[in-house]
């Protein structure tokens, strides 16, 4: 084949491309209008206005192996507009990113405490709210082999800082685990239907909690030790048939897991209130089963 190509010029102007006309607006920062910072009665304060789907590699502290770990986050940061700002100031959300990602981003929370009040500082407003997810890497290994493979949960830290309440720190881990359904084991004369399900707790930290005790631990702990078996990324089949046994031994509806994951959180000191969630991808059905508690110790 021998095809006689235009420039690349000649290209963009053949599919539309047009020399820039004459420009009159000013390119200078102070010489231009800066419609954002318009003072007027806008009608409606907002309670939030930001940015959100921010990807960004981080570093992550875990008491589990890995302990020093990297992945990528993905962030939303706002603050509330008084009805008389027409709007924030946006570049200033990822300035203080970037501010952060150059030190070295760690998600530790006396970190992302000073992020979130910078931030308001940064964004001359009253309050600030930083929420970040992240998957978080756990070794795991098969109960018989000792085999090691690397498992993952969902984690979510959400800070809100006001000058007035202060700050409060909102956790939140999404872990997969086995069910084994009751039912099925006491109808049947043979098994038991089971599958994966998914233990959300979402949780409300005192001002006691220090990174020490390391959440994602506890709460993954809250949620596997009271499973009928957990997720395994390598099994052998020793491993498979003592997860298996496991299982049958351990039964669990969801409402189970929730009401003995609920009686862990219960009894952690540094936790004030919390939502446990287990979503069970029913493998009878193809819709899903769930149930749900809400304490405020
Ligand atoms: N407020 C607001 N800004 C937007 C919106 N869409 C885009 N922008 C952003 O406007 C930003 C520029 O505004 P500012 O952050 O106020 O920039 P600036 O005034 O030069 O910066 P400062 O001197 O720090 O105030 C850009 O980052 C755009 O992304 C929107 O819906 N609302």
């Amino acid at each position: 084949m021998d095809i006689q190509l235009p420039s690349k010029a000649e290209r963009h102007t053949l599919f539309g491309s047009v020399t820039p006309g004459s420009k009159t607006k000013p390119t200078q920062k102070h010489k231009m209008s800066d419609l954002q910072n318009k003072k007027n009665n806008f009608l409606f304060s907002l309670n939030q206005v930001g940015i959100s789907n921010v990807k960004m590699p981080v570093n992550v502290h875990s008491m589990l192996p890995p302990t020093q770990q990297t992945t990528v986050a993905t962030f939303t940061l706002t603050s509330s507009l008084p009805y008389n700002h027409k709007g924030t100031n946006m570049s200033r959300f990822t300035e203080q990113l970037e501010k952060y990602r150059q030190q070295g981003f760690t998600l530790d929370l006396p970190i992302l405490r000073d992020f979130v009040r910078e931030l308001s500082e940064r964004l001359e407003q009253v309050d600030a709210k930083l929420e970040v997810e992240f998957p978080w890497f756990y070794e795991r290994k098969g109960p018989f082999s000792g085999l090691t493979g690397l498992n993952h949960a969902t984690a979510r830290i959400c800070i809100s800082y006001s000058q007035e309440a202060g700050f409060t720190n909102d956790v939140t881990l999404i872990c997969g685990i086995t069910t084994l359904c009751p039912c099925s084991k006491e109808i049947s004369e043979y098994s038991a239907h089971n599958q994966r399900g998914y233990v959300t707790m979402n949780v409300r930290l005192s001002n006691d909690y220090d990174e020490e005790q390391d959440w994602k631990a506890a709460l993954l702990n809250a949620a596997e030790s009271n499973a009928s078996a957990c997720i395994h990324p390598i099994l052998k089949r020793p491993d498979e048939k003592m997860v298996t046994e496991q299982a049958y031994e351990n039964p669990r509806f969801v409402e189970d897991m929730v009401r003995l994951v609920t009686a862990d959180l219960y009894e952690i000191d540094w936790i004030t209130s919390f939502t446990v969630e287990c979503r069970n991808e029913e493998s009878i059905h193809l819709h899903d089963a769930v149930a749900l508690l809400t304490i405020n110790k």
